[in-house]
C-alpha cells in the first residue's frame, strides 16, 4: 500500500477535492441571466389533461402558533403541501414561488391559524396566476398537562393540522384534523376475568370540515377535538405520575372500559352535537397489548346529507 501523505501533511482541500474525483468546471454555454433563460414551465400548448393538483410537499418550516391551553403562544415545525390546479394549456407550475411567499409571510412575522391560512391561500391563487390555491400544514402541538390528584405538569403533544382550499368561486373549504393517544381498557378482558383488564395506548384521529362561520377567535378547534377524544377515553394520557395519581387513573380505566367501536362512537356523538362541525371522520386504532396487530375502527358522516 503506498502511503505517500501521512495525517500530519495533508493535501490541500483544492487537491483533496481533486483526490475525490472532483474536475475543473466544463465550458458554459447556456444564458445565466434570467431573461434568457428558456421558460419551459410557463409553455402554452395542448398537454392533453387538467391537473387537479401540483405543487410542493414535505416542506419543514419553523411556525408560530396559538392555543387556549398553556403554553399560549408556541414555536413548532410545520410540514407544509401547497399546490394548485393548472390548465390543460399549461405545461408546469412556478414552484419556487410556495416558498417564496412562505418566506414573506413568514419574515412578516405571520402565526398560523385558519385565517391567515385563508389570506395565505388568496394570495397564493394571485402569485401562481392560477384560479384557485391550496395549504396543508401538520404540525405538533403542545399543551401542559396535570396529573389527576398531586396537580403535577409535563408537556404532551398532538399533532394538529388545518388543510384550506380556495376555489374560483372565492370561496374557502376548510377542514382540521388532530391524532392523539388516550388510553383504553378492553371491556371483554374485563367482563371474562377474574381480576385485571389488559389496556392499551389508542391512537385517536379526527379530521372535521368547519362550518363557514366558524370563529377560531371563540374556540379553539385542537382544544376541542381533543376532549372529544379524551373525555371519551378509558384514561387520558399524562407526561408525569406520582403513585396517588397511578392509583387514580389505573382505577378510572377500569370503571371506563371501551372497544375501539365504543371509543369512535362515542367522540362521533361529540362532534355531532357541535353546530361548527359539518362533516367528521373518527378513526381509532388501539396498539393491542396482548396482540402484535392493532385493533381498528372508523367513521365519516356528514351532517349536511342526512
Ligand atoms: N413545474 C415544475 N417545476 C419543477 C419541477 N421540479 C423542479 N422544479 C422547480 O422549478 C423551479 C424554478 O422554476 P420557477 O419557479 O418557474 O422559476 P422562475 O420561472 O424563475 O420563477 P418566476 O419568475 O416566479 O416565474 C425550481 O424551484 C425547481 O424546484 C417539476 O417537476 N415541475
Amino acid at each position: 500500500m503506498d502511503n505517500s501523505y501521512n495525517l500530519k501533511q495533508l493535501p490541500t482541500k483544492e487537491e483533496r477535492h481533486k483526490l475525490f474525483g472532483s474536475v475543473p468546471p466544463g465550458p458554459r454555454t447556456k444564458p445565466h441571466e434570467k431573461e434568457k433563460m428558456k421558460d419551459l414551465q410557463n409553455t402554452k400548448q395542448n398537454f392533453l389533461f387538467e391537473l387537479d393538483a401540483v405543487g410542493i410537499s414535505n416542506v419543514k418550516h419553523p411556525i408560530k402558533i396559538a392555543s387556549s391551553m398553556t403554553p399560549e403562544t408556541q414555536t413548532t415545525i410545520g410540514t407544509f403541501y401547497f399546490a394548485s390546479s393548472i390548465s390543460q394549456d399549461s405545461k408546469g407550475t412556478n414552484m419556487s414561488r410556495f416558498t417564496e411567499q412562505l418566506h414573506h409571510y413568514h419574515s412578516e412575522g405571520f402565526t398560523l391559524s385558519i385565517e391567515s391560512l385563508k389570506q395565505f391561500t388568496r394570495d397564493l391563487k394571485d402569485r401562481l396566476e392560477q384560479k384557485d390555491a391550496e395549504v396543508k400544514v401538520e404540525f405538533p402541538w403542545f399543551f401542559e398537562r396535570k396529573a389527576p390528584y398531586t396537580d403535577m405538569a409535563g408537556m404532551n403533544h398532538a399533532d394538529a393540522w388545518i388543510h384550506v382550499r380556495y376555489d374560483e368561486q372565492d370561496h374557502h373549504q376548510v377542514t382540521v384534523g388532530l391524532s392523539g393517544k388516550v388510553t383504553t381498557l378492553c371491556p371483554c378482558s374485563k367482563e371474562i376475568s377474574e381480576y385485571s383488564a389488559h389496556n392499551q395506548r389508542g391512537n385517536m384521529k379526527m379530521e372535521v370540515e368547519l362550518a363557514e362561520d366558524f370563529d377560531e377567535s371563540q374556540t379553539d378547534w385542537k382544544v376541542l377535538l381533543l376532549e372529544a377524544a379524551e373525555s371519551n377515553a378509558s384514561a387520558r394520557i399524562h407526561p408525569v405520575l406520582k403513585r396517588p395519581d397511578e392509583k387514580m387513573v389505573t382505577e378510572q380505566a377500569y370503571e371506563n372500559p371501551r372497544f375501539v367501536e365504543d371509543m369512535v362512537r362515542l367522540v362521533a356523538a361529540d362532534l355531532y352535537e357541535l353546530d361548527m362541525i359539518e362533516k367528521f371522520y373518527v378513526q381509532c386504532v388501539n396498539e393491542e397489548s396482548i396482540h402484535l396487530h392493532d385493533a381498528v375502527a372508523s367513521i365519516t358522516y356528514d351532517k349536511r346529507k342526512k
